[in-house]
């Protein structure tokens, strides 16, 4: 069959568009093309700029993506330098930000210049982890009480019986039980290094879920997520227990930079900070006590192959701005659930493994999972510069302004 009536078989649906790769010997951007083109055949519609790209579809079918027709672009700027005195990141760094709201590039690098003249931002991971929790259906509350203690008392059992076989990386290092009624959610801690985890966790809890039910036949292993995990949803789970790297960046501006860069004083920060991101956010029942921490996590999620769904946790989290007893401005924010890695998933896309270059975090660290702790502690330093710079921009009325002069 020649690529017309490819082309023509598609639009009409006799050939499905996950069967195309049948018909063009297995080449992936033939097929991404015939897709597209039938697409826009049956649709009337035209999809010329989706069909410009330099991603191999060869390198992204069948891990990244399926039934794949082009790609979407988004703009992406770069802000900074941001100066960070962590533990894994020193240094002065560009972030990348892919987004198309106006202004929020600008933002952040308002935030980046004033916290680096203020000698940088601190930043410490407190937790690292990567969670999933099986649910199994019990006779009743005391066998799964029973099945929880057996699973909390063979942890290395477990790691060698089940998670070794599936991973090398990936490490078994506690669980935390959840029992509701005759329902046991076994929420399983993994340590994953430079892989943000999903994956791993996932294929490694089924690996369990086979030795439990051999050990407990009486059990039944229901579902490979029982949502206490929590991937993907707004919860409290997160915000309290963590998931993810739980990393916090802290910083103290000189009254002299607050003036002179963010055209407010530290009184106006902290005294908005406290009406807007606590009490507001306490009123609204939001988890995100803070001003956009979404922004900048999706924005950097978006520019180095993250997964987008788990931005809704990365916007969990607390912001604090307080005046110091010499005048200065304290300011913190506190991220519970921030879910990275620096390989595996979106990161080994070209585009977003060169974003992730940008700041010297493509790949595996040496030892294993500092790098996905280096890229934490950046996050975390150039939400803090976005949390600042929006703070303020609000507590001087530049916020509409700002808006209507870089955002429409
Ligand atoms: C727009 C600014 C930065 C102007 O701020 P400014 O202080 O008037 O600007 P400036 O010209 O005096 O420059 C100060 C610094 O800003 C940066 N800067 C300034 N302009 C640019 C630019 N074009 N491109 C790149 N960087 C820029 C730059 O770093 C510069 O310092 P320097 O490096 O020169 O020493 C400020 O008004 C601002 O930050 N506004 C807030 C905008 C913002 O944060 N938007 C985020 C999205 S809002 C939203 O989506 C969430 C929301 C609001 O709904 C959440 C909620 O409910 O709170
Ligand atoms: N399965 C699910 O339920 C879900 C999946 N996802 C998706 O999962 C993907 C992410 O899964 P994830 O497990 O992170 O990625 P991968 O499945 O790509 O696993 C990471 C791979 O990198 C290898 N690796 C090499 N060097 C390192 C290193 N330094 N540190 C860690 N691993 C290393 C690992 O080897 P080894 O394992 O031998 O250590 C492993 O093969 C994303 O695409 C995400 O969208 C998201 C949510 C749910």
């Amino acid at each position: 069959m020649n690529v017309e009536e490819l082309v023509d078989k598609v639009a009409s649906g006799e050939v499905k568009l996950h069967q195309v790769e049948r018909y063009t010997n297995g080449d992936k951007r033939l097929a991404t093309e015939v897709r597209r083109r039938a697409l826009e055949k049956k649709l009337g519609v035209s999809l010329e700029n989706i069909g410009h790209y330099s991603i191999d579809p060869e390198r992204v079918i069948g891990k990244n993506i399926e039934n794949m027709i082009g790609v979407v672009q988004i703009p992406m700027g770069v802000a900074g330098p941001l100066k960070i005195n962590g533990e894994y990141a020193k240094g002065e760094f560009y972030i990348p930000l892919a987004t198309t709201e106006g202004a929020l590039v600008a933002s952040v690098n308002r935030g980046c210049s004033a916290l680096t003249a203020a000698g940088g931002v601190k930043t410490t991971i407190i937790d690292d982890k990567m969670t999933r929790a099986p649910l199994l259906k019990c006779p009743d509350a005391r066998r799964a009480r029973e099945v929880a203690e057996w699973v909390k008392g063979n942890i290395e059992y477990l790691q060698e019986k089940a998670v070794s076989k599936v991973t090398r990386h990936g490490k078994l290092r506690d669980v935390k039980p959840y029992i509701v009624g005759n329902n046991l959610y076994l929420r399983f801690e993994f340590e994953t290094g430079d892989a943000m985890g999903m994956n791993m966790v996932t294929i490694s809890s089924e690996e369990i879920m086979k030795v439990i039910e051999e050990h407990f036949p009486d059990v039944r292993y229901l579902a490979l997520s029982g949502n206490v995990c929590v991937d993907k949803k707004p919860n409290a789970m997160n915000f309290i227990n963590g998931r993810g790297k739980t990393v916090i960046a802290e910083a103290v501006i000189p009254r002299e930079i607050v003036e002179k860069k963010l055209k407010t004083t530290p009184e106006l920060i902290a005294e908005v900070n406290y009406r807007k991101n606590l009490v507001g956010s306490a009123q609204a029942g939001s988890y995100g006590f803070n001003a956009h921490f979404g922004n900048i996590v999706g924005a950097i999620f978006l520019a180095t192959g993250q997964d987008e769904a788990q931005i809704t946790e990365g916007s969990h989290g607390i912001t604090l701005a307080e005046v110091t007893p010499e005048g200065d401005l304290y300011v913190s924010v506190t991220m519970p659930s921030l879910e990275i890695g620096t390989v595996g998933g979106g990161t080994r896309v070209p585009t977003q493994r060169e974003a992730l270059s940008i700041m010297g975090v493509a790949g595996g660290g040496d030892p294993p999972g500092t790098n996905a702790k280096k890229f934490a502690e950046i996050i975390a330093g150039a939400v803090l510069a976005g949390e600042l710079s929006l703070l303020a921009a609000i507590a001087a009325k530049h916020l509409a302004k700002a808006h209507a002069e870089l955002g429409r």
